[in-house]
C-alpha cells in the first residue's frame, strides 16, 4: 500500500507539473525549457524587488489637515464633481493619512519588498513656494510613514509629484506651464531629500508626464482641466493644441534639474538612485499595410519616445517635431544636455496594448490637438479580434505580450536602461460586496501573466529590477472616482473602508516565498 501510494503521489505530481509546464509555456508565451518550476519569485535573482503601488491624492485623505495646503486635485474635484463618474473626491480617500501603519502591517503579512507611495508637495510646502513657509507637520509625516517602511523590512520608492500640483503656484503663474515651476520644484525636492533621503534610495521625480499633459491639458479630463473651448469639456482656459507640450518640457526640464541636485550634492553620501516614471501602451499596427506599420511606431513615439528620447538622446523623436512643427517646443543646448541622462533608472508603468493605424489629422485645423497630432487611429479590436482579454476598465485589455514587446523595444532603441515595472494591474468596474470583491480570479491571471512575459524579456536580457503591482488597495480612480477597483487589496468604501486581501493579494504572498 505505501508503495502504491508512494508511486500514485509521484504520479500525480508528475502529472501536476506538466500541467503547469503547459500553462506556463502557453499562457505567458515563454517557451517551456525557459521556465524553471514552480512558478515563484525565485525564478527572478534574489535581489529583484516585488513591490505595490500607492498615491498621495488617491489614498491618503485628511485633505486639509495638520497645515496642508490645497493642491489642483483638490481645487478640481471641488469645483468639477461633474468631470468624477460618481462625483466623489480625495478629501477622505482610504484615509492613509491616519491608517499607515496597520495598512503597512499588511504589507509586510503579504511579503512586499517594497512600497510606492508619492509625497504630496503642499503637505510641505503648503503655499507651494519655499519663501511661503515650511509645514514641519508635513516633514513629519513622511517621517513617521517612511520609518515605518523601512522598520518592517520594506524598501520605500517615494515619487515626488503624482499630479499634486500646489494649487498657490497655479494661481501664481499656472503651474507647469511656465518654467517658473522648475525652481519650486527644485526647493520642494531638496527638502525632501534633506529629510527622507537617508532613509529612502529610490527616488522618482514624476508620475506619468504623459496623463499629466495629455489628461490635464489636452482633454481637460484630469486637473487642473485645461482644453480648447472646441473640446467641449466645460474647461475654463486652455489650448489643446500647444499647452500639453508647453508642460511636458517643463516637466522634463524640472525633473532634470531634480536630478541634477540630488546626484551632485545628496547621492555620494546617501547612495539612492533617481529617476522618473513613463508610462505606454504597446501598439500593434492594425494591418501589415507599411502607413499602419510607421503609425504603430509614431504612436510609440507620442506616448514614450516623447518623455524617453530627450531622456536618452536630449530631444524629441523626429516624427513629433515633424507633425507638431512649432508647437514643439525646443530644448537650448544646455536643456538638451541637462535632460540627456537625467536618471539613474526608469520607471514604467504598463497596462495595456492598442491596435494603432494610419490616419490623417483634421482637415479642419481649428481642432488641433495633442490627440490628433500623431495620425494615429487607436482601437482595441482589429477584424472582430480583441487585443487581449476585456477586463472591468473600458479601455484595458489583457496584454502580456505586449508588455514583453514594450521592454524589448525599450532595450534596443533606448540604450536598455534600468527598469522598475513602478505600475502594472487591471480594475474591475462597479464592485460594491466584499465576497464579489476579494474574488478576483482575473487579477490572479493577469499578474501569473504579466510577471511570466515580464521574466522573458528579463531572460531577453532587458535590464528589468523589479515589479510593483498597482494598486496596493482600491482606490480613488482620477475620473472613474471609486468605481474602478485596481487593488490587490478590497477597501469596503461601505464599511469605514475595512481593508480585506483578495485573491490576487494571497496569490502574491505565496509567489513571494522565498
Ligand atoms: N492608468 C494610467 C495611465 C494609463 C493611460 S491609458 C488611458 C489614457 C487615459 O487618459 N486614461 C484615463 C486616465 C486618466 C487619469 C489617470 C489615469 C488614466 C487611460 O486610462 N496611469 C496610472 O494608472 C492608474 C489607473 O488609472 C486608471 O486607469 C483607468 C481609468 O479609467 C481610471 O480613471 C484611472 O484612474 C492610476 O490610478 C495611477 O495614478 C496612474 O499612475
Amino acid at each position: 500500500m505505501a508503495f502504491q501510494g508512494s508511486f500514485l503521489l509521484s504520479l500525480f505530481l508528475l502529472l501536476a507539473n506538466i500541467l503547469v509546464l503547459i500553462e506556463l509555456s502557453l499562457a505567458g508565451n515563454v517557451p517551456s525549457h525557459e521556465i524553471s518550476l514552480p512558478f515563484n519569485r525565485t525564478i527572478f535573482p534574489s535581489e529583484f524587488i516585488f513591490g505595490a503601488s500607492s498615491s498621495t491624492y488617491q489614498y491618503e485623505g485628511a485633505w486639509n489637515e495638520d497645515g496642508k495646503g490645497p493642491s489642483i486635485c483638490d481645487t478640481f474635484t471641488h469645483t468639477h464633481p461633474e468631470k468624477i463618474l460618481d462625483h466623489s473626491n480625495g478629501d477622505v480617500a482610504l484615509d492613509f493619512y491616519h491608517r499607515y501603519k496597520d495598512d503597512l502591517k499588511l504589507a509586510k503579512f503579504e511579503g512586499l519588498d517594497a512600497f510606492r507611495f508619492s509625497i504630496s508637495w503642499t503637505r510641505i510646502l503648503p503655499h507651494g513656494k519655499l519663501s511661503k513657509g515650511i509645514n514641519q507637520a508635513g516633514i513629519d509625516h513622511y517621517n513617521s510613514l517612511i520609518n515605518e517602511i523601512v522598520a518592517l523590512g520594506i524598501k520605500p520608492l517615494a515619487t515626488l509629484f503624482h499630479w499634486d500640483v500646489p494649487q498657490a503656484l497655479e494661481d501664481d503663474y499656472l503651474g507647469f506651464l511656465s518654467p517658473k515651476i522648475v525652481e519650486d520644484f527644485l526647493d520642494f525636492v531638496e527638502i525632501c531629500f534633506k529629510n527622507f533621503g537617508d532613509r529612502v534610495k529610490l527616488w522618482s521625480t514624476v508620475n506619468e508626464p504623459w496623463i499629466f499633459s495629455v489628461n490635464g491639458y489636452d482633454s481637460g479630463t484630469l486637473a487642473p482641466g485645461r482644453c480648447s473651448v472646441w473640446r467641449n469639456n466645460n474647461c475654463s482656459a486652455g489650448n489643446s493644441a500647444t499647452e500639453p507640450y508647453i508642460v511636458s518640457h517643463n516637466i522634463l526640464l524640472a525633473h532634470a534639474a531634480a536630478a541634477k541636485l540630488y546626484r551632485q550634492k545628496y547621492k555620494p553620501t546617501q547612495k539612492g538612485e533617481i529617476g522618473i516614471i513613463l508610462v505606454s501602451h504597446w501598439f500593434e499596427p492594425f494591418s501589415n499595410k507599411p502607413e499602419d506599420i510607421r503609425a504603430s511606431r509614431r504612436a510609440l513615439d507620442f506616448m514614450l519616445g516623447w518623455l524617453l528620447h530627450p531622456l536618452t538622446y536630449g530631444d524629441y523623436p523626429i516624427t513629433m517635431k515633424g507633425l507638431v512643427g512649432k508647437r514643439l517646443p525646443k530644448f537650448t543646448p544646455n536643456e538638451s544636455e541637462l535632460v540627456k541622462g537625467s536618471f539613474d533608472f526608469l520607471g514604467m508603468n504598463y497596462y495595456t496594448s492598442n491596435f494603432a493605424a494610419h490616419t490623417s489629422s483634421p482637415l479642419n485645423t481649428a481642432n488641433v490637438s495633442f490627440t490628433t497630432d500623431n495620425q494615429v487611429n487607436q482601437t482595441t479590436s482589429r477584424n472582430g479580434q480583441l487585443v487581449g482579454d476585456p477586463t472591468g476598465v473600458s479601455i484595458f485589455f489583457v496584454a502580456p505580450r505586449g508588455l514583453y514587446k514594450l521592454l524589448l523595444y525599450i532595450k534596443k532603441h533606448y540604450k536598455n536602461p534600468k527598469i522598475y515595472i513602478t505600475e502594472c494591474g487591471m480594475g474591475e468596474s462597479n464592485i460594491t460586496k466584499v465576497e464579489e470583491g476579494v474574488n478576483d480570479i482575473q487579477r490572479v491571471d493577469f499578474y501569473k501573466r504579466h510577471i511570466k512575459a515580464l521574466y522573458r524579456a528579463f531572460k531577453e536580457g532587458v535590464n528589468v529590477h523589479g515589479f510593483f503591482a498597482w494598486s496596493f488597495f482600491d482606490n480613488f480612480e482620477w475620473g472613474s472616482g471609486y468605481t474602478q477597483r485596481f487593488g490587490i487589496n478590497f477597501i469596503d468604501y461601505k464599511n469605514n473602508l475595512k481593508r480585506y486581501p483578495k485573491r490576487s493579494a494571497l496569490w502574491m504572498k505565496r509567489f513571494l516565498l522565498k
